[in-house]
């Protein structure tokens, strides 16, 4: 079985390092000129689905904008999840779990298990109740060729007063992170399963990601601010695990197919200048 590592690889290597989310905000459903219910957030993720696809290496849809809907939203999210994958795309569904292990395990039976009609290439978590809470994510997505990328450095202004704290041992909790993933992807090949997120707001902080030899998540592009050039510094020599991720600023092209697909060019070609 293929890891999600060696997947993620591929696709990236055959179809450009991006990540494109799909979240159906209010706001953007009626920009597309939608009702703000389930039949408008399912014209709009089929629409993002059809346009990009078969053309991005990642598709993250923010589970949020389709629980809004209660189960009808999350049936919405079933079939996105099962098209995506149909035309080619990784699913890495962005559900931002965390808490203690045995609820953990069946969050990833949820997520990371084929036998569940939710199961993604990979989720987000979050480690604030230590990352040893996640061992059940890591063990089924290693079981089941699955990712899990944990949040380290967010892209929004309130992350630094958590994750910048220094812990006993000197080291900040985004460190301590950054550290316990990069041991159990030491030693994979081509790139470890375990991925981080760190925004592309956070300028230089510091942080260490030498070591992680697994995907760097970058949201905060485009609609929060952050911009390509802004990469190098914030990843410095890990740039080439960089997979920069794109929401509000390509969904605000829609609803046309073509539109959808020009930005999507656009912002690939702008970050894959800035990763060379
Ligand atoms: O895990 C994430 O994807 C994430 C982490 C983070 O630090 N910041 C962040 O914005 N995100 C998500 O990335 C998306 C960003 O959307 P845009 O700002 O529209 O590109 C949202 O779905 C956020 O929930």
């Amino acid at each position: 079985m293929e890891t999600f590592g060696e997947r993620l690889h591929a696709a990236v290597a055959e179809r450009g390092p991006l990540c494109v989310g799909i979240d159906p905000h209010a706001a953007l459903l009626s920009r597309w000129g939608l009702p703000d219910d389930v039949s408008g957030l399912e014209r709009f993720a089929r629409t993002v689905v059809e346009a990009v696809a078969d053309r991005v290496a990642v598709l993250k849809p923010q589970s949020a904008f389709f629980e809004r809907f209660g189960s009808r939203g999350v049936a919405v999210l079933e079939s996105t999840i099962r098209q995506s994958k149909e035309a080619g795309a990784l699913v890495l569904l962005d559900v931002k779990r965390g808490d203690i292990g045995s609820t953990m395990a069946a969050y990833a039976d949820a997520y990371l298990n084929p036998a569940s009609t939710l199961c993604s290439d990979a989720i987000t978590v979050s480690p604030y109740l230590g990352v040893g809470s996640l061992a059940p994510a890591f063990e089924s997505a290693a079981a089941h060729g699955g990712g899990v990328f944990v949040l380290a450095l967010t892209s929004n202004p309130e992350g630094p007063a958590v994750q910048h704290a220094v812990g006993a041992g000197g080291r900040t909790v985004a460190q301590t992170v950054i550290d316990e993933i990069s041991q159990v992807n030491a030693g994979a090949r081509p790139l470890g399963s375990l991925g981080l997120v760190v925004g592309a707001t956070i300028g230089e902080t510091g942080h260490d990601l030498s070591a992680v030899n697994g995907p760097l998540l970058a949201p905060g592009l485009g609609a929060q601010g952050g911009t390509p050039d802004d990469l190098r510094a914030v990843f410095g020599e890990s740039l080439h695990n960089v997979l920069p991720s794109y929401s509000r600023e390509v969904l605000s092209a829609g609803p046309s197919i073509a539109d959808l697909r020009a930005a999507t060019e656009r912002v690939l070609d702008g970050v894959r200048t800035a990763l060379g």
